[in-house]
């Protein structure tokens, strides 16, 4: 087993979030001075900030919440695959990738090159490819960019399309250093009781 591999974001304030969407803050809001003996801080972010995950709640208000996730999902083998900046994501850009076995699948594309801006526009996931990948037995897909559906969708058509078919979602890994093959994942969602998502800690090991 190789070491471990962080292909998270890092969490600053001058992360880029969603285009109007609450801005990622770390305050120490109880300093040494005033408290006497610790510096106590304080997050503010969305939960769609960063490397993340959604959980159905994020588009539909009856879906499960982050806390209703199987965990177990987030951990164990995954396939990394490199798909060089796509228009968008279907059938044809998977031709030839052997899906046997793979339950977690993330896919590189490069096409969010500079994180410290949010992309303008990104490649997305076409729907049908929902089914193709439930049929395969994936049931979680990562990507390096921060959203599966167009930044102006309004319907969010994949989203509900990969929820339909019991795959979940990954968003915002940093994967530009890493080669296809198999890896071993660990990319847990906090325990939110009433999130529609959760940042994570994605990191990876290289197989065999
Ligand atoms: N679907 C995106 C997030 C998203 O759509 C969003 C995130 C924050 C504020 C507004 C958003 N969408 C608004 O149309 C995601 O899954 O991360
Ligand atoms: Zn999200
Ligand atoms: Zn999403």
């Amino acid at each position: 087993m190789g070491n471990w591999i962080d292909i998270s974001q890092v969490l600053h304030d001058k992360i880029p979030v969603w285009p109007g969407d609450t801005p990622f803050e770390y305050k120490v809001s109880w300093g040494m001075e005033e408290s006497g003996s610790v510096n106590v801080g304080q997050v503010t972010m969305s939960t769609h900030t960063g490397t993340h995950i959604d959980a159905p709640f994020h588009f539909e208000s009856d879906g499960k919440k982050v806390i209703d996730l199987e965990f177990n999902l987030y951990i164990g083998p995954a396939l990394v695959i490199h798909v060089d900046k796509p228009a968008s994501i279907g059938l044809k850009e998977l031709e030839g990738i052997n899906l046997s076995g793979v339950k977690r699948l993330l896919i590189r594309t490069d096409a969010w090159q500079d994180k410290t801006a949010f992309p303008e526009s990104i490649p997305h996931i076409e729907p049908v490819l929902a089914a193709y990948l439930a049929g395969k037995g994936v049931r979680l897909l990562g990507l390096d960019l921060p959203s599966v559906d167009p930044l102006d969708s309004k319907e969010l058509n994949a989203h509900h399309e990969l929820n339909n078919q019991g795959v979940h979602i990954l968003e915002g890994l940093v994967l530009d250093q890493i080669e296809p093959g198999d890896y071993e994942l660990a990319a847990l969602p906090l325990p939110l009781q009433q999130a529609d998502g959760s940042p994570v800690r994605a990191v990876i090991r290289k197989m065999k």
